[in-house]
């Protein structure tokens, strides 16, 4: 099965793209809602992750984001070490969903590829980029947050010209217009590459 990553900045559009290309029929796992679930439902994750960062981690069973976010995102050390207990975990809950797949092939939506070196997981890679103070706008637009909060998670991803350099194709996203033709232009093209 060929896997295709899509991913991008905070406010890149991302999700936005990546389910404009499941309406194409493309069966799409997004990395960053599994990872949550799997932190709400799993009883090792949880232990591990109350070790790292104490009983704050969890309110009333529940994943406690804003608490876990101020840590690991002015943190880099506690961000590996929280990604080290979460993403094995995804990866093997990610390996039997792929099993289950039946398409010319699949997407996986996930914040951090290159980051941590896992771009040889993929087949190929789109990245989708945007203007940082779009991005900025869009998040602030969206969540609950802070124009500080947003620049930390920001200065833990890589810029999108360091992104763009490794991908095989890049969705420029400052317009949904012209990011949708962009994004069916990539998906005919996939599917030209994986009838060959
Ligand atoms: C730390 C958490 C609880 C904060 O939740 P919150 O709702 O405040 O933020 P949100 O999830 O919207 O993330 C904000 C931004 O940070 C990025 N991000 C999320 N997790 C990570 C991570 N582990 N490393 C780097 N960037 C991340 C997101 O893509 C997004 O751009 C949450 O991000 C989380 O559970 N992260 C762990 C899951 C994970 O590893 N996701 C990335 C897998 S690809
Ligand atoms: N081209 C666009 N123009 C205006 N708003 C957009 C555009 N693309 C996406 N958005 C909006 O911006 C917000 C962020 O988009 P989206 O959630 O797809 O980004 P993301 O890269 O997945 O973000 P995150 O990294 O936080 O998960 C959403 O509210 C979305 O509707």
């Amino acid at each position: 099965m060929v896997v295709v990553g899509i991913t991008g900045g905070i406010g890149s559009g991302k999700t936005t793209i990546a389910n404009y290309i499941k309406s194409f029929g493309i069966p799409l796992y997004v990395a960053d809602k599994e990872a949550k679930a799997l932190m709400n439902r799993s009883k090792v994750i949880k232990r591990k992750l109350i070790q790292l960062f104490g009983d704050k981690a969890y309110v009333d069973g529940k994943l406690n984001r804003p608490f876990l976010a101020k840590m690991i995102f002015n943190d880099k050390s506690l961000l590996n070490q929280m990604n080290a207990i979460v993403h094995p975990k995804v990866a093997s809950h990610f390996k039997r969903w792929l099993k289950k797949q039946d398409a010319p092939y699949i997407l996986k939506e996930a914040a951090i590829i290159f980051e941590n070196n896992l771009q040889s997981n993929y087949d190929y890679i789109i990245t989708v980029v945007a203007d940082e103070n779009l991005r900025i706008e869009r998040i602030l637009d969206r969540d609950d947050t802070t124009q500080e909060k947003i620049k930390a998670i920001i200065n833990n991803q890589w810029t999108d010209s360091q992104k763009k350099e490794l991908s095989d194709f890049v969705i420029s996203n400052n317009d949904l217009d012209q990011a949708k033709k962009q994004a069916l232009q990539i998906h005919t093209k996939l599917l030209k590459i994986t009838a060959e």
